[in-house]
This record gives structure tokens, sequence and C-alpha cells, in this order.
């Protein structure tokens, strides 16, 4: 599977080893930065990046990182069509994508240990949407809502 994976400094090293056993998986990983540690980075671009190739790659999924993995999530969703989601344990990581049919997660790095993070990342990734028709029909209202405030409806 094709993962979009984005992360500021608060998530670094966690990125670095989420690329690796994402791909150890056999899974092509597309890194969107940040590309090299800066205590002062901003996620706003990186994690923008990540959700609109998600987006643009559909079947594709994306995980967002950061030190909480709220402004992470916030910034992915802006991204018409993005469906991210915060993510803290397997559970949470489940249920997204069998009942939000979420392309992307958002993991917090300070939440979680590194063993915690990935677990929750190939959680998310392992799990298919269920496609039950009351999921669906509310996937599809909120896309209904996004469409129209964007003028496509
Ligand atoms: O929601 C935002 C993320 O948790 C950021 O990773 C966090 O705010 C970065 O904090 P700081 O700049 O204090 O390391």
């Amino acid at each position: 599977m094709r993962i979009h994976i984005a992360t500021d400094h608060a998530a670094y090293e966690i990125k670095e080893a989420l690329v690796a056993h994402l791909q150890d998986a056999g899974h092509e990983v597309i890194d969107h930065g940040a590309f090299s540690y800066d205590p002062d980075d901003d996620y706003p671009a990186f994690c923008l990046a990540a959700a609109q190739a998600v987006v643009d790659e559909p079947g594709s999924l994306g995980v967002v990182l950061g030190g909480s993995g709220n402004g992470e999530q916030m910034a992915a969703n802006l991204v018409d069509g993005a469906r991210c989601a915060l993510a803290w344990n397997l559970e949470t990581a489940r249920l997204t994508r069998a009942h939000n049919d979420a392309n992307m997660v958002s993991v917090g790095g300070r939440m979680h240990s590194l063993d915690e993070a990935l677990a929750i990342v190939d959680a998310f990734i392992a799990e298919p949407f269920s496609g039950a028709a009351r999921h669906q029909r509310r996937i599809d209202q909120l896309a209904a809502y996004e469409a129209a405030r964007c003028g496509r409806a």
C-alpha cells in the first residue's frame, strides 16, 4: 500500500522509525517532511502536503505525527476529501477505518512509546472499512456538507 507520511519536530524520530517499519512491511512510503530535525519547524505545511497527496491518490492512506497529533489532524482535515482521525489506542485506530473510512490517521508522538505508536499505525492500516450502510450514510452526509461548502453542490 502507498502511505503518505508527515511530521513536525515533535515526532521526528518516530517518523524515521515508522518509515523503516512500514517499508519493512512492504508498503511504499512517501515522506512529506519534515526532512530534517528542526525544533522550530511548523506542522501545517507538512500535514497539508500529505493530506493533499492522499486525496490525489485514492486508495492510499496517510499518517501525520506530532507531539499530540491534534494540530496535525486539524491541518489534514482542511484538505477536501481528507478524513483524518486522531487515534490514541488500537481500538480508536481500528474504529476510524471500520466506521469512518478514514484515509488518514494522526498520532501524538509524545503520548506513546515508539512501540505503541507503531502498533496504532499498523492497526489503522490493517483494518478495512466495514462498508455498513449506516456508516456510509454518515460519511456521505459529511461529504455533502464539504461539497456544498466548497461550491461543488
Ligand atoms: O498540535 C500540535 C503538535 O502537538 C505539535 O507537535 C506541538 O504543538 C509542538 O510543540 P512544540 O513546538 O512546543 O515542540
